[in-house]
């Protein structure tokens, strides 16, 4: 990890509290199960991230940052775990969130896109059926109210023509539109902290420039700390 993203030293008197502080993560250290023992795959990072604010994972390749936004969000793969450290969203520790409470709050609370939008979306499912659904699981909507919504949020991401769009399927839009797809989803639950894992990866400069301009045109007007990575 660089410097800007490495734990403080935890010597520091605890700052007074603070009501902006949306999402806080300290001395988090992750390892891995291995035949030859525990292997550490993250060592005591932190950091601190306020309403609005963004803030950026930066650190080499196999450094730990997908791993660090999969332990934020409960979503590390078999045979790694938090082993030490904090991940404060308000007064609630994720870390020590049984299963129940951890899926209540991704997306409600803290959502997260992925490099690659086609893995994310369902194939066989129309973009607006994949919106609505996700919408549905976190909210008590009627059909007619979560496409209303899901519309909206398609419009939210400035993809053209967003009726048309809500019926179409994932391979018949471009990579640029399926990534507009994916925030559109993760906002539209409206959470607290968008967590970005090289969202602009898969694709190409153009369209990388266009997706960051977009996520910082909706930090601004939502007000969702956003924690991307490789900006
Ligand atoms: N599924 C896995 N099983 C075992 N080890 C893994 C797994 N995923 C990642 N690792 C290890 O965890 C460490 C951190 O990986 P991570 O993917 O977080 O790095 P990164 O900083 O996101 O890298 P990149 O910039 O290349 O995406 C690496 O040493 C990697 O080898």
């Amino acid at each position: 990890m660089s410097p800007a993203a490495s734990a403080p030293s935890g010597a520091a008197p605890a700052p007074a509290p603070d009501s902006s502080l949306v999402l806080s993560v300290e001395g988090l250290t992750v390892s891995l199960a291995t035949a030859a023992g525990p292997r550490t795959l993250v060592q005591d990072i932190g950091f601190a991230l306020r309403r609005g604010e963004t803030l950026a994972l930066a650190g080499e390749s196999g450094s730990g940052k997908s791993i660090t936004a999969l332990a934020i969000m409960g979503l590390l793969p078999p045979g790694m775990a938090p082993v030490a450290g904090r991940v404060m969203l308000g007064p609630t520790d994720l870390l020590r969130l049984p299963e129940r409470g951890l899926r209540r709050i991704r997306g409600n609370r803290v959502a997260m896109i992925f490099q690659e939008p086609m893995t994310s979306l369902n194939p066989v499912m129309t973009i607006g059926a994949q919106l609505t659904e996700a919408l549905c699981a976190h909210a008590p909507l009627s059909r007619r109210e979560a496409r209303e919504r899901a519309i909206e949020a398609l419009q939210a991401v400035r993809l053209s023509d967003p009726a048309r769009r809500f019926a179409q399927y994932p391979h018949e839009l471009s990579g640029g539109m399926r990534q507009r797809v994916m925030i559109a989803m993760a906002l539209a639950l409206r959470p607290d902290v968008l967590i970005a894992d090289e969202p602009t990866t898969a694709l190409d400069v153009t369209v990388q420039r266009e997706v960051l301009d977009l996520l910082r045109d909706l930090r601004r007007e939502t007000g969702t700390a956003l924690d991307p990575h490789h900006p």
